[in-house]
């Protein structure tokens, strides 16, 4: 079937003629936490993707600050050596990497070494950045965000003028509950102005993501049906194989409430929830988002069921229970699994329960959004009462898979009217050639172009915090028990009870 593909931003990218974004402007991107695990990981493949799509300019540098003992040579070869793993590992590029634009991008790279509390780093990074445009990116631990900022603006580095632009980009976590992200929402904002401020949630930077936004408002046959006179509810899944690897010490601190809800999840959503926006401006969709954030009635611990996973098998592969893992205590009491039931108190949304769950060594990788509609309301064919149709669902598949899937029913093939359970599947990869992606380098670029709609406002992050606040408070007072679920299942059985006591079970987890 041969479809127009009309190129439409959902940001607001300056197209040329071409419709693909253009290059943007001079910049020196200032990575804080330089020499770190993200940087080498995640940042430096998405600038490499972007060289290789020609979307930076000529003029963009970056500095790398960090207190490792090193020089510029010396950092430009572990670049290039992780750079070299990164590209042979992903199915999506090129075997080998394109020489050309990797040297172009390495020699644009040097190294500032410098302890984030010493304000003679900022002396040095004031000579660096003279007058022109700066991206501070802070890829280091949340306790530096403050610190850093506030040794920005005392060297006078986070002054905007007419000519020049100022950013900072904040990584995750923000805060680890409402009272902190305040805390740091004030004293990023004490230095900063909101639109100079960049809060990153990668999941934000999803191609499925941001494609949840264009299928509700760029097509006639959604948008009458979103709403609680046809969904019966929704269910949110974050379903990870992958243990807490090498982050042992992080995530007993953390769990997988803080680690995925009031972000992540939230993200999802608002995304799902929200209401069209006047534009696609920064702005007006995150107004939006916030207004459904606010809309989430109060939580208790009723609401959400926390798990942590023993010994068990993935794919067949013997693996350990969390208190076994590196940096973990032998009585850790930290959740790897949670499933919550939110319900949304706006005229869309009441009376439909929003279902969450995410966790940790689950039965397979998963993350997509199941929108089910409510059943037909008189069954017509014989013998088949209405409780037996195939429920109509409608999954945003996020990742791995990337795509739609409806699921309704079909009359089955033969003389008796008999119906079954059928599919119909819209698959990224079957219309759309794909660039390789990280999800960073949408949120770098935009970042590079000043475009924040991607990113969270102090509000957005506020509110993520807040839903979550009562189910904090009430584990950190003992209440609701600690599950286990055996690794490689779909978490514990009492997650299956939250739904159950309404009636309603969850979509299973298969591939
Ligand atoms: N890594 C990942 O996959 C992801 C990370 N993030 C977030 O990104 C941020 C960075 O994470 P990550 O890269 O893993 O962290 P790392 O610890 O690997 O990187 C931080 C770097 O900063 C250095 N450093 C620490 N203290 C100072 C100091 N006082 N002065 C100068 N340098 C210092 C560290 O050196 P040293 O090692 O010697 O301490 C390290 O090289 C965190 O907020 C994390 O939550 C978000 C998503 C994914
Ligand atoms: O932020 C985080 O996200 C990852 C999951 O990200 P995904 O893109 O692989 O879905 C999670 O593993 C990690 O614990 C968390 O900090």
């Amino acid at each position: 079937m041969d479809v127009p593909t009309n190129s439409v931003n959902l940001s607001d990218q300056s197209d040329d003629d071409t419709g693909r974004p253009t290059p943007a402007p001079p910049c020196t991107m200032i990575i804080f936490g330089g020499g770190g695990d993200l940087t080498r990981r995640l940042l430096m493949p998405a600038i490499y993707n972007l060289t290789c799509a020609g979307l930076l300019n000529q003029d963009f540098s970056i500095v790398a600050v960090d207190w490792a003992e090193m020089d510029t040579e010396h950092l430009r070869e572990q670049l290039g050596a992780t750079i070299r793993q990164f590209v042979a590992q992903r199915r999506a590029t090129a075997v080998t990497l394109q020489e050309d634009e990797w040297n172009w991008l390495c020699q644009r790279v040097s190294y500032v070494r410098g302890s984030f509390d010493d304000p003679a780093t900022y002396q040095r990074l004031a000579e660096i950045c003279g007058t022109g445009n700066c991206v501070f990116y802070l890829a280091v631990a949340a306790r530096f965000f403050g610190t850093i900022v506030s040794q920005l603006d005392a060297a006078n580095l986070t002054h905007e003028t007419e000519q020049s632009f100022r950013r900072v980009v904040v990584e995750k976590p923000f805060g680890s509950d409402l009272g902190s992200a305040r805390a740091l929402n004030a004293k990023l904002l004490a230095s900063l102005e909101e639109s100079q401020i960049y809060r990153i949630d990668h999941y934000l930077g999803k191609e499925t993501v941001q494609n949840i936004l264009a299928l509700r408002f760029s097509n006639g046959f959604f948008e009458p049906l979103w709403n609680r006179q046809n969904i019966d509810h929704v269910q949110i899944t974050a379903a990870e194989t992958v243990g807490v690897e090498k982050r042992g010490r992080f995530y007993e601190g953390t769990g997988a409430l803080r680690d995925m809800v009031p972000n992540h999840i939230m993200q999802l959503l608002a995304m799902v929830a929200m209401e069209a926006p006047a534009s696609f401006d920064a702005d007006a969709v995150r107004d939006e988002k916030s207004k459904v954030l606010a809309a989430i009635h109060e939580t208790t611990y009723r609401d959400a069921v926390r798990g942590q996973y023993v010994a068990g098998a993935i794919a067949g592969r013997p693996t350990p229970g969390y208190r076994e893992e590196p940096d973990v205590a032998p009585d850790s009491q930290t959740e790897t699994f949670v499933a919550m039931k939110l319900s949304i108190d706006n005229w869309r949304w009441a009376g439909v329960p929003f279902y969450l769950r995410t966790g940790k060594r689950l039965t397979l990788r998963k993350t997509e959004i199941a929108v089910h509609f409510k059943q037909a309301p008189y069954a017509l064919f014989r013998d088949t009462p209405v409780e037996k149709l195939t429920p109509n669902i409608m999954v945003l598949q996020i990742q791995p898979s990337e795509g739609v899937t409806m699921q309704f029913s079909a009359k089955l093939p033969g003389p008796v009217v008999k119906l079954g359970g059928v599919r119909m599947k819209f698959d990224y990869a079957d219309w759309f050639q794909e660039g390789p992606s990280t999800g960073y380098e949408t949120l770098i670029y935009d970042c590079l172009i000043g475009d924040a709609t991607l990113f969270q406002r102090a509000d957005n992050v506020e509110m993520g915090w807040r839903v979550v606040q009562p189910i904090l408070d009430a584990w950190q007072a003992s209440q609701g028990e600690v599950c286990q679920y055996e690794a490689g299942r779909p978490g514990p059985t009492e997650a299956d009870e939250l739904l159950a006591r309404d009636g309603r079970h969850w979509l299973r987890l298969t591939a």
